[in-house]
């Protein structure tokens, strides 16, 4: 039996690995690790099996997917200071798969700027080049049917039908402006997002197969990993806490997870692990369980009846996001209605733009980005509205999204029923510098969509009404409108010294804890790569056989 949804039917409560949470990390692990016939794997999700069901498995609505569906957790956000006190939601997926499940299917893994988290942390294991193993692991690249030509001689008006399987209507009339307007919006046909140096406008690769979509259930728990015999996965389990074993000499170890089944909240379960127990439940459920686990601050956590086990003092702190903000065309195209291609991802092209040096952000607030090669941030030109469908109308929408913001957040508890969802203060634009940023993209947006390409095209703009010269007037544009684009990671930070006040190591074990690991977006991103590393790091510790 492949996946179980009982404890009764599941043959064992105690394994050689327990990883707690099926998503982008917890998938990867569990069939690394159980590539090894010698060892047991218990995988727990606490939500159902991933089936190809339609909402999920057609790419166009990966837009329905989320928020506050049967698949998403439906985490909002607390008031946001820096958005004019609105909430957002942020969706996380419940489901076999987790958020790649519900998640826009974007493929993107960074910059050679990875580099400075080999020199901070001094391993030279998550270095660009040490790291790119990991990622060719992960991918398989199926080139569209009109296959890509790197040459770039090829005439602006012919690339419409390049690198894609099916153009959109903005396409052809992007890349035209963008060889009027260059600048940060030039297109190079051989510029690969994922070449390490991921600057201008090219297409977005997506993990879309066969016309549906791949996530990490339908990429690493297939059939026949499943039916691996070392490889047991508990659907519908929620995990409430880990069960730290403190030694008289104050020495603790966690390898006992505590977890129930769907509906059965009193009814307590307990599993061991043997060799490690990994947290995978992602960057909003992992520190949760931690706090609800005694970890965090002494204090709030004897507010709320938890008995202390140690303090961690980075736990849930300085979160990161991107916010995203759209710019909503109203254009003179049929086409653009919400009746494209099923199998077709949100957008095409986009620009990834790092600011040159004399821009007022970097004059005035420095370079905060992790190096050279990182873009400050994105803008994607998406045909239809960006959004839930609209009954009407003729959308393209341009999605700008900060890619260096120095805004922070936080996420706390204020419960011990592992039912009651995490307070999260995303902390957007509470930093002058983001908002400074988004300015600038804004103007480069405009800018570019006054190209002759776009006459006749577009009708409106709901920047129409803004005096694009007045940074007040831009300000309370950004902050009425931007919302989450759901690329939360860091509550459970990497230390890059061993006496840092972060969460894990560089190995992500939890500092001064035995048996316990966290892999997933709450120490970093992109997640499925740093999950291939961590599967080595984890085969490593214990001399497992490669398959
Ligand atoms: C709507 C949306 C759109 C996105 N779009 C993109 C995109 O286009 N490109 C991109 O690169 N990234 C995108 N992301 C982000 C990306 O999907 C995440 O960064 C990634 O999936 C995080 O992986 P993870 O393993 O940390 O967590 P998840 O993938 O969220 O997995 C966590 C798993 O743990 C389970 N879990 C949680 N709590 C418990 C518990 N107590 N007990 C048991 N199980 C538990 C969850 O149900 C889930 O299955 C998007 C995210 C969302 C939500």
């Amino acid at each position: 039996m492949p996946i179980y949804e009982t404890t009764d039917s599941l043959p064992s409560l105690t394994y050689d690995f327990i990883v707690v949470g099926a998503g982008a990390a917890g998938s990867v692990l569990a069939h690394r690790l159980s590539e090894d016939a010698n060892v047991t794997v218990l995988l727990l999700e606490a939500g159902p099996t991933y089936k190809e069901q339609p909402d999920l498995a057609i790419p166009s609505f990966c837009r329905i997917a989320s928020p506050f569906t049967q698949w998403d957790w439906k985490y909002m956000s607390t008031e946001q200071k820096g958005l004019n006190r609105r909430v957002v939601p942020l969706p996380r997926g419940r489901v076999v798969g987790g958020s790649t499940a519900i998640n826009f299917m974007i493929y993107m893994q960074g910059s050679d700027d990875w580099n400075r988290l080999a020199r901070e942390t001094g391993d030279d294991g998550w270095s660009w080049n040490k790291i790119r193993p990991y990622m060719k692991k992960n991918e398989k690249l199926i080139i569209p049917v009109d296959e890509p030509n790197p040459s770039g001689e090829i005439e602006p008006v012919e690339l419409r039908r390049i690198g894609i399987n099916y153009s959109q209507p903005c396409d052809e009339r992007l890349l035209r402006a963008s060889d009027e307007v260059r600048g940060g919006f030039a297109y190079s046909p051989s510029t690969s997002v994922n070449s390490g140096h991921p600057h201008g406008l090219t297409f977005w690769p997506t993990s879309i197969r066969d016309g549906t979509r791949s996530s990490a259930a339908s990429a690493y728990l297939t059939p026949e990993v499943l039916a691996r015999p070392n490889l047991h996965v508990l659907v519908n389990a929620h995990v409430a806490r880990v069960v730290p074993d403190v030694a008289p000499d104050g020495r603790i170890s966690c390898k006992t997870v505590e977890y129930f089944l769907e509906g059965q909240q009193n009814h307590l379960l307990r599993a061991n692990a043997q060799k490690e127990l990994i947290l995978s439940a992602g960057a909003f459920a992992t520190p949760a369980i931690l706090m609800r686990s005694g970890f965090g601050n002494k204090e709030q956590l004897a507010s709320i009846g938890i008995q202390h086990v140690k303090d961690v003092p980075e736990l849930g702190k300085r979160m990161i996001d991107h916010p995203w903000l759209g710019i909503t065309l109203t254009v003179d195209d049929k086409a653009t209605a919400d009746d494209g291609p099923l199998s077709a991802p949100v957008g095409n092209l986009f620009a990834q733009v790092r600011l040159p040096e004399d821009s007022f952000a970097i004059k005035k607030y420095g370079d905060t980005s992790a190096g050279k090669s990182t873009p400050n941030y994105f803008a994607a030109f998406c045909n239809g509205f960006f959004g839930p469908p609209r009954e009407s109308g003729n959308y393209l929408t341009v999605v700008i999204s900060l890619l260096t913001p120095i805004s922070r957040g936080s996420l706390t508890i204020t419960s011990a029923d592992p039912l009651a969802a995490p307070v999260i203060d995303c902390g957007y634009l509470t930093e002058e510098h983001d908002a400074a940023i988004y300015r600038t993209a804004i103007r480069d947006v405009a800018q570019v969509l006054r190209a002759e390409a776009w006459k006749g095209y577009v009708l409106g703009s709901t920047l129409d009404s803004i005096n694009l010269d007045d940074d007040a007037a831009l300000d309370a544009y950004i902050r009425n409108g931007a919302m989450s684009l759901y690329h939360n990671v860091a509550t459970a930070r990497m230390d890059t010294t061993s006496e840092g006040p972060g969460v894990v190591d560089r190995k992500l074990r939890v500092k001064d804890v035995d048996g316990l690991r966290i892999v997933d977006a709450s120490v970093l991103a992109p997640v499925y790569v740093a999950a291939e590393r961590a599967a080595d790091l984890i085969k490593s510790r214990w001399a497992l056989n490669e398959m």
